[in-house]
């Protein structure tokens, strides 16, 4: 067979073997999440290849709430919309919850454990650590909830990425740090966990623990590709948090949690079924006060189901709670 045979054959062919562009942040977490959707592009017959793009995010210091909206995210959705690359893979928290309708989350791959992780010295547990110690965390959401425990916390605030995070409780300089368990699972880290907060006393984050591997909502080629990489479960949980988080008006610096799960029922007639089970919370950001509500209903009224929940949060007051402690929805975005 000539070597014209050979191409023309390739030509042919459906769907020509481009390599697909992967936009990922350059961090250790951010390229091992990236590296899982090429890992399983590849495997399914499609060369794909990660692209690191450097956010304001990575190179501003500072509390993430004062940089502005997307801080991790907006460059990597400009080298999608310019067509730099073809895919952007987002920790999906980091995302703000206004969709631009030129580009779409193709897929939500399996979500990893959501919740919040206690990283403490000697081994210790969240109810073990002494009235004064310093507990290193950023986060609103997370610092309200840790003051609403009534321990006496000192709460720290807290940057950078998870190895320097980790570091300042190795060094002394603080007695523990919250942060979330998916981002020491995926870096292999799992080992440094103390203690994993229950959702009763700690809600994670909207979407905390899942990826948004985004497409251009014009390019069906690629989505059809990466579309077999979603997770209905995983995809139907992140829809209700994150309605929920939006009919807040809230973005990810607010102190807001949300944690949707499937959960098992059973009918009259003994039949088990599906449900998805979604909580949430508001708090005041000095833990004063933390409302909360549920839901469970239908999987595919994720949406529904979350935003019911905003609802009822906000008829408990859930705006004022908010906004009483300087929260302006319009700028909140994601260090959580
Ligand atoms: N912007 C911070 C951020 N974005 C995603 C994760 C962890 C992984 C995840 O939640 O998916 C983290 C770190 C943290 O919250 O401790």
């Amino acid at each position: 067979m000539s070597t014209e045979a050979a191409s023309a054959t390739r030509i042919d062919a459906p769907g020509p073997r481009r390599t697909l562009r992967i936009g990922t942040r350059g961090s250790v977490l951010a390229t091992t999440q990236a590296g899982t959707v090429r890992d399983a592009l590849v495997a399914a017959g499609h060369p794909a290849e990660l692209v690191i793009i450097t956010t304001k995010g990575d190179v501003t210091p500072g509390p993430v709430q004062r940089i502005g909206v997307g801080v991790f995210t907006a460059e990597l959705r400009e080298a999608l919309l310019n067509g730099d690359v073809d895919i952007a893979v987002h920790s999906y928290k980091d995302l703000p919850t206004f969709q631009d309708p030129r580009l779409v989350v193709a897929a939500v791959p399996p979500r990893e454990d959501p919740r919040d992780a206690l990283v403490a010295r000697d081994g210790l547990v969240l109810g073990e650590l002494p009235p004064g110690s310093k507990v290193g965390t950023s986060a609103p959401r997370r610092r309200a909830q840790l003051a609403a425990l009534g321990l006496g916390l000192g709460l720290e605030p807290l940057r950078g990425n998870i190895d320097t995070r980790i570091g300042k409780v190795d060094s002394g300089e603080l007695d523990a740090i919250v942060i979330a368990r998916a981002g020491l699972s995926r870096i292999g880290r799992l080992d440094r966990v103390t203690e994993a907060l229950e959702p009763v006393q700690m809600l994670p984050a909207p979407s905390q623990g899942a990826l948004a591997v985004e497409c251009r909502a014009d390019d069906p080629e690629t989505i059809a590709l990466v579309t077999p990489l979603d997770d209905t479960a995983s995809h139907a949980a992140v829809i209700a948090e994150r309605s929920l988080l939006a009919e807040l008006e809230a973005g990810c610096t607010a102190p807001v949690g949300a944690l949707a799960e499937i959960v098992s029922s059973i009918d009259d007639d003994g039949r088990v079924f599906e449900e998805l089970s979604v909580r949430g919370c508001a708090a005041a950001l000095d833990g004063s006060d933390v409302l909360r509500a549920s839901a469970v209903g239908a999987p595919e009224r994720a949406e529904e189901l979350g935003r019911a929940v905003a609802r009822e949060l906000l008829d408990l007051g859930a705006k004022g709670l908010m906004v009483a402690d300087g929260i302006v929805p319009e700028q909140a975005t994601a260090d959580d």
